[in-house]
């Protein structure tokens, strides 16, 4: 156990993880040249498109280190908001983290929210100095802001280029000396961390794991402690490029399990694997059910791909158990589901994998966060709004609760001003500022959790341009004041396009949204009224004047079959609308809400 050592990377997006552990794990030569491949752990096509880590993964290198053998464990870890509490899971597997800084971008919200994850769980840091190649990296500045950080020295930073391939050995070499072996005793009871898992068709959900005490052998019973379930360990092994089957997997160490598990659900990060027959009497701490933050309907195009879309939902979930969905129908989209994410990145990804993996066509509501409404006659009675159709009727409503957070934006002292009147536009409230250096400024404000959802990030890139790094942790629910604007349609409610809004400012989005639609939905053969309204009071109005594309009109008399193949054509350029009464809307306009600023 003295020559293990787990250790993860923590980062604010893209300042070089993933491109870090890559350069490690050639350097150990953990990796063949035929092998090789940019960013080897992001293994998913989504992933290397977007250039993200969705998921966390773990690998196993050897290295030796002044004649001793070492086996270095690399648990890579998500960088997005959306999946912070799986940061969390891989930290609390490591004794050490490297902390990546980008010497050009020097310290964000996530370098110090992941940061503080670490402390959190007594890791030791590594600061390292990434990208040192880079022509606009300042690395004496970025350096003295990583010092007034962690209140290290200023030799302990280690600068790097995971480009080029700078200080790589230097880092090997702190990892070994610097971070702490792992402790835990093999003659205890079996304990194992769950800190990810991955869905595999062929072959079921494999859990990745760090054994805090104990043995974990192939076929013994094991039992995951928060489900309450057991399972013969059909194999266990430890994780290099490949997997390698193993006996045994020992305390101090990592490896995956493979049980026939068949569902992601059934295997939850943060979970605690023990023996079934002598379990061990504690669980490991801090295991936390996930839980969606947004929510908003995905419905079929073409209302026969109900079941399609239902099949393919559920094929999703099996390998990401934080989607969940629930049936739900809406009196202009039909049959379709209620879904809930982690965060508006997960919903873009769910959307996008419907499309590709599935092949399916579809259409996504305003997406909302999830209330609590209380009614007069039963005042402690919650009822749970994630759709907005759910909110009781005015009349009966006694009040309406909505989840906040605690925003903490690092930004540069020129744009406070933007950054600050953008959040209180937003209802936030300002709770803190401090001075990180004298460039760079933390402002943390209590905020609602929905108009994160509403096109904060892109306005925030836009006020600060670029330069503002943003975080947030929920803190509860607090009472508001929201209605719900309904948009109608030629006179008729559209109850996808209904949202629920801060009543101070049901006006003025009500407004934008009857412009943005009037800009989104085109000219049918008829004038359609666009009106928003609030219960019954009409608070705004535009109209879309009628227009006729007559595909057919150069079409002469009898040639019906020349007509139809326009009409068959014209229907696929249609793809992605939906009929609603009489009106044609297209996807956009769904999501109009989100974008009333553009
Ligand atoms: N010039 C230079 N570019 C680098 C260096 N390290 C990483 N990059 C580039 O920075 C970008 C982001 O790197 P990634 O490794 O994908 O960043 P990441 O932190 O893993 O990002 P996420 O996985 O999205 O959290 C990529 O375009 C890399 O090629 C470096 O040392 N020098």
């Amino acid at each position: 156990m003295k020559n293990i050592r787990n250790f993860c990377i923590i980062a604010h997006i893209d300042h070089g993880k993933s491109t870090l552990a890559d350069r490690l794990l050639e350097f150990t030569g953990s990796v063949t040249d035929r092998e090789k491949q940019d960013q080897l752990l992001d293994n998913m096509d989504l992933e290397r498109e977007r250039g993200i880590t969705i998921k966390s993964h773990a690998i196993q290198m050897d290295y030796s280190y002044k004649g001793e053998q070492y086996v270095l464990n690399l648990i890579d870890t998500p960088g997005h908001v959306d999946f912070s509490y799986e940061v969390s899971r891989s930290i609390a597997a490591c004794e050490g983290a490297l902390l990546i800084v980008d010497a050009a971008q020097s310290i964000q919200a996530q370098t110090i929210s992941n940061l503080y994850l670490a402390l959190e769980n007594d890791l030791e840091i590594i600061p390292v100095l990434n990208k040192v190649d880079l022509p606009s990296a300042n690395p004496e500045e970025v350096t003295d802001d990583i010092v007034d950080l962690l209140g290290c020295d200023a030799s302990e930073v280690i600068p790097a280029s995971a480009k080029t391939g700078i200080g790589i050995e230097e880092i090997l070499t702190a990892i070994i000396e610097r971070v702490p072996a792992p402790k835990g005793d093999e003659s205890e009871p079996l304990q194992a961390l769950v800190f990810d898992s991955v869905y595999n068709p062929f072959r079921g959900v494999e859990t990745y794991f760090r054994v805090i005490n104990g043995v974990i052998k192939k076929n013994q019973l094991v039992k995951f402690i928060a489900t309450g379930k057991t399972y013969n360990a059909d194999e266990v092994g430890t994780l290099r490029l490949k997997q390698f089957p193993r006996n045994e997997i020992k305390a101090g160490d990592v490896g995956y399990l493979i049980t026939g598990i068949k569902e992601a659900k059934e295997v939850k990060v943060g979970d605690t694997i023990t023996d079934a027959k002598s379990p061990t009497t504690n669980a490991i701490s801090g295991f936390e059910d996930v839980k969606p933050m947004v929510f908003a309907g995905i419905y079929p195009v073409d209302t026969e791909d109900y079941e399609e879309l239902r099949a393919s939902m559920e094929k999703l979930q099996l390998n990401d158990a934080s989607l969940v969905f629930s049936a739900e129908s809406s009196a202009a989209l039909g049959f379709g589901f209620r879904c809930g994410f982690l965060g508006m990145l997960h919903l873009e990804i769910i959307q996008e994998r419907l499309e590709r993996e599935f092949d399916m066509t579809v259409i996504t509501t305003v997406p909302n966060v999830s209330y609590h409404a209380f009614t007069r006659k039963e005042p402690d009675q919650i009822i749970i709004v994630n759709n907005p159709s759910d909110l009781p009727e005015p009349s009966t409503l006694d009040r309406v609760e909505e989840p906040y957070i605690k925003a903490t934006i690092i930004t540069k002292s020129d744009f406070v001003g933007n950054v600050m009147s953008l959040c209180i536009e937003k209802r936030g409230v300002i709770k803190n500022q401090t001075y990180l250096t004298t460039e760079r400024v933390e402002l943390t404000f209590d905020m609602p959790l929905a108009e994160i959802v509403f096109d904060f990030y892109d306005r925030l890139k836009t006020v600060s341009k670029g330069y503002a790094s943003f975080d947030y942790s929920p803190i509860g629910l607090r009472e508001s004041k929201l209605v719900r604007v309904d948009i109608l349609l030629n006179s008729q409610t559209v109850d996808a396009l209904s949202a629920l809004i801060h009543a101070d400012n049901a006006y003025s989005i009500g407004k934008k949204m009857c412009e943005k639609l009037r800009a989104l939905i085109p000219r049918q053969q008829f004038d359609i009224p666009i009106q928003a309204a609030i219960g019954a009071k009409i608070i705004s109005r535009e109209t879309i004047k009628a227009l006729r594309k007559d595909v057919t009109a150069k079409c002469y008399g009898g040639d019906i079959s020349r007509k139809r193949k326009l009409l068959e054509k014209q229907k696929k350029g249609k793809k992605r609308m939906r009929q609603v009464g009489n009106v044609e809307i297209p996807q956009e306009a769904f999501m109009a809400v989100l974008k009333l600023n553009d």
